[in-house]
């Protein structure tokens, strides 16, 4: 079999590569296609154990968050399912979550695991030891998202039981509820018992989704989760939870609730004090970056205390609140991303 590099980790099976330039940025650098991975008598075999365990979900024995259903106003006719091993992905707030909330990888996701990286499509030194397993039903769709920075890469998805395509870039529009199309990006293909392995630009900068399925489909996603002692960021604990935008971040994140869950919603937790500490210090912080920002990119006339040249910056003694220059830099961000998605690659 003919073999590449991928990065340090020895020699990996070569499968097909993407491209696309954004600018001067290839954002699906890093993209590899394998088709045929596994048999068709695995394929059969995993996908008898996915409708098992969804059966099983749905009749209550398999509990949350093991097992999750898109559900309610915001899922907009999704219904996704989803089966989580080896670490908790907390939807809800859209990184890895607490350790031991969901069970070990059952021996045939082991299987699935050494058949991968000894095959070389997989290498070693990233280990996946977290899975999502999703199961999509006609109309089912995963949204534009990146996945959390803090897996390693790459990440990989098997394909089973139906093929869908998938866009991969860095810019989509939303066509209606559900559906998108790539204004940077491309669609492809996912055939059954292929891997897509999402490594580089095509897994940090590129985001992927896939739009509402024509048949069923099931993915099975494979990650190597942060160290045990892994902490989110401090930055990602600044503003009020859920208020984040959609596009970037993960696909079940709306509004701060959780749209993959059986019936109600699950209810943000509180901060813990040390949580609440870190957040207090990144948001004076953000709130101290965001004044120098705004006076650079948004008040030219800074030196003039009651307006800016936009008319809208509130400044008190040679001050802008920290609140309105919260506002400000949002309002800006949201400017440039407008303009951002009209730009073709
Ligand atoms: O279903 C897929 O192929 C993609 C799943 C995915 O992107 C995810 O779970 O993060
Ligand atoms: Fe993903």
């Amino acid at each position: 079999m003919p073999k590449r590099k991928w990065d340090d980790d020895g020699p990996l099976a070569t499968g097909k590569k993407f491209s696309l330039m954004d600018g001067k940025v290839d954002v699906l650098e890093g993209l590899v296609m394998h088709k045929e991975v596994i048999s068709e008598e695995f394929e059969e075999e995993l996908i008898a154990f996915v409708q098992t365990q969804c059966e099983r979900g749905r009749s209550g024995e398999l509990k949350k968050p093991t097992y999750l259903r898109a559900s309610g106003e915001r899922s907009q006719g999704n219904q996704r399912e989803a089966i989580m091993y080896g670490g908790f992905f907390d939807f809800n707030r859209a990184r890895p979550g607490k350790r031991g909330l969901v069970p070990p990888f059952p021996a045939i996701l082991e299987r699935l695991v050494d058949h991968l990286v000894a095959k070389n499509y997989l290498p070693s030194g990233v280990r996946p030891d977290s899975c999502i397993i999703n199961r999509y039903d006609r109309g089912d769709c995963i949204p534009p998202h990146v996945d959390h920075s803090s897996y390693y890469r790459p990440i990989s998805t098997l394909s089973l039981l139906g093929e869908e395509p998938m866009l991969v870039g860095s810019r989509f529009r939303t066509v209606k509820s559900c559906t998108w199309a790539p204004i940077c990006g491309k669609s492809i293909s996912l055939p059954r018992r292929s891997l897509l392995v999402l490594g580089g630009n095509s897994a940090n900068i590129a985001k992927h989704c896939i739009s509402s399925c024509s048949g069923q489909r099931i993915s099975i996603t494979l990650r190597k989760q942060p160290p045990p002692d892994w902490k989110p960021d401090a930055t990602e604990l600044v503003g009020k939870g859920g208020k984040r935008s959609m596009q970037g971040k993960d696909e079940s994140r709306v509004g701060g609730v959780i749209n993959i869950g059986s019936g109600a919603m699950l209810k943000r937790k509180s901060l813990s004090g040390s949580a609440k500490r870190r957040k207090k210090m990144m948001t004076a912080q953000v709130g101290r970056l965001v004044q120098v920002n705004d006076v650079k990119q948004d008040s030219p006339n800074s030196h003039n205390d009651t307006k800016n040249g936009s008319g809208r910056v509130e400044v008190s003694n040679g001050k802008v609140s920290e609140k309105q220059a919260r506002r400000n830099a949002r309002r800006l961000e949201r400017k440039q991303q407008a303009v951002d998605a009209l730009k073709k690659c």
